[in-house]
């Protein structure tokens, strides 16, 4: 396939940044990325989905190869929710109403999903890679004001004991939700 550019569409500096950082490290890559700050609508479905109807769109406006990436929470006690509504539910509810969701449910674990969606053009199906990050709910932890907000203070890794605002940007970009998606998603673009 004949790719010299790749679109990343997102609305999310932090989320931009974080990925050009990721795909900078290890083998180079034969394609220049290049962020178009957009805000796409994300219509209501399983997080997939929402990813693929993203890039569909994106690949659509951009006519051209698109990557976008759509960050679910899902809280198992909710049965996966609020999943890819996390942020809706973190501007009405703030921390403190999050939490008090929970308060009435003993299993506070919790998944941090991340799905990119790549289309090569527009009227291409979206291939879509998935890196997941286990943890728990907790009261907040961490410095506030950082870049992602209160949820980031709310969620603690499994097996490190401290929340995703306490940990080092090193460590987090190594063991990430969004590093693990990146991986895949690096794999796929040497195969093209
Ligand atoms: O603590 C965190 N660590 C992360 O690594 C992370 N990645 C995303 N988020 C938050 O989860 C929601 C997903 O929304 P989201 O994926 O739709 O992003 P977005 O709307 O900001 O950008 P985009 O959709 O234009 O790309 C938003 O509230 C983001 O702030 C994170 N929080
Ligand atoms: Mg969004």
């Amino acid at each position: 396939m004949n790719i010299n550019r790749i679109y990343f569409v997102t609305g999310n500096p932090y989320k931009l940044a974080e990925v050009v950082a990721i795909l900078s490290e290890g083998p180079r890559l034969p394609f220049e990325l290049q962020a178009v700050q957009l805000e796409l609508p994300e219509l209501q479905a399983q997080p997939e989905e929402i990813s693929r109807q993203k890039c569909r769109l994106a690949a659509e406006q951009l006519q051209g190869p698109v990557l976008v990436e759509d960050t679910s929470l899902c809280c198992t006690a909710l049965n996966g929710l609020p999943g890819p509504y996390i942020k809706w539910f973190m501007e009405k509810l703030e921390f403190e109403g999050f939490l008090r969701m929970l308060e009435g449910f003993e299993d506070k674990s919790a998944t941090f999903q991340c799905v990119f969606a790549f289309a090569p053009g527009p009227g291409s199906e979206p291939v879509t890679f998935v890196g997941r990050l286990p943890g728990r709910i907790v009261a907040p932890r961490g410095p506030s004001g950082s870049k992602w907000g209160d949820l980031s203070r709310l969620f603690e890794l499994e097996g490190y004991g401290r929340t995703y605002a306490e940990m080092d940007e090193a460590t987090l970009r190594a063991v990430s939700h969004r590093s693990r998606a990146l991986a895949l998603v690096r794999e796929y673009l040497l195969t093209l």
